[in-house]
């Protein structure tokens, strides 16, 4: 199993969108797949065409448990299904962890072991975290083996490319030194030439691989996650499919993963 944190503090960043696409089509290739909403906003619950977890009990539907839960009985929760994946969904209660986490004993590390919990269960682990440096992103990222950074085009990505590699680097020395970026995705690339010069200085950056971009397109994304979709469902002849099919390709090979088709032959 591979835990793998799509991981950016900067908003908008098409963590979310990257996180749900690929884990599909790892899904598709015959990989086990679980998704974690980490993101107390539950996009990713509801993008998936799920409910999200509602009334006195919904946190114990979430990550919650597992890290704030009965001290003797500490794990994620039962997943549900979706699209041929397993997610853990996420709801607003979940926010609770940023203020009650803190002095928890391993408290940021309680992820990273229910994650280790299920093992047996997945080949991939997916985590989706907040747009921030908070609790919830750091139990993402401590839980992770490897990060994925979508970059955003255009200036506003570059600039807070420095955040998460001081942020990597702290969590390298302090917790998990294995850690490491396995892949930079260039996402909401359009055609300009501030576009198209943002992927370039992110290669010239030599901070991790850099794979093909995930072009703009609005008529697609936000249209397929309004369905409950991933977009090879929504609009399977869509060039969008082929660039996230390259994306999940381009990782594998950073994981040193052989694809799931050639390993059967
Ligand atoms: N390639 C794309 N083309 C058009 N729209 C996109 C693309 N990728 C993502 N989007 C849209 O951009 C918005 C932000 O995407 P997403 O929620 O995946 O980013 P995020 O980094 O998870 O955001 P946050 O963490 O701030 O909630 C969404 O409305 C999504 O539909």
């Amino acid at each position: 199993m591979r835990a793998i944190t799509f991981f950016n503090h900067a908003g908008g960043a098409a963590k979310t969108s990257t996180a749900l696409n690929v884990g599909y089509t790892l899904s598709v290739l015959g990989h086990r797949v679980l998704l974690i909403d980490a993101d107390p906003q539950a996009n990713l619950t509801r993008w998936l065409g799920l409910e999200v977890p509602d009334g006195p009990d919904a946190k114990g539907e979430t990550l919650y448990a597992a890290v704030l839960g009965a001290p003797e009985a500490l794990a994620l929760p039962r997943p549900v299904a979706a699209h041929g994946m397993d997610v853990i969904r996420s709801c607003l209660d979940l926010a609770e962890v940023e203020p009650l986490l803190p002095g928890q004993l391993m408290g940021q590390l309680r992820l990273r072991t229910a994650v280790r919990q299920v093992q047996d269960q997945y080949d991939f682990v997916l985590i989706d975290p907040p747009p921030s440096l908070g609790q919830l992103s750091t139990l993402a990222v401590l839980a992770a083996d490897d990060l994925v950074v979508p970059v955003p085009a255009g200036n506003k990505g570059l600039e807070g490319l420095g955040g998460v590699t001081r942020m990597v680097a702290t969590f390298q020395q302090v917790a998990v030194p294995s850690l490491r970026i396995a892949l930079m995705v260039p996402t909401r690339v359009g055609h300009t030439n501030l576009s198209r010069d943002s992927v370039e200085a992110l290669r010239a950056a030599h901070i991790a691989p850099v794979s093909r971009p995930l072009t703009e397109r609005p008529s697609v994304y936000p249209n397929s996650q309004l369905q409950g979709l991933p977009v090879a469902l929504y609009d399977p002849r869509n060039p969008a499919v082929a660039e996230i099919e390259a994306v999940t390709g381009e990782m594998l090979a950073s994981l040193g993963e052989v694809p799931r088709a050639e390993a059967q032959r």
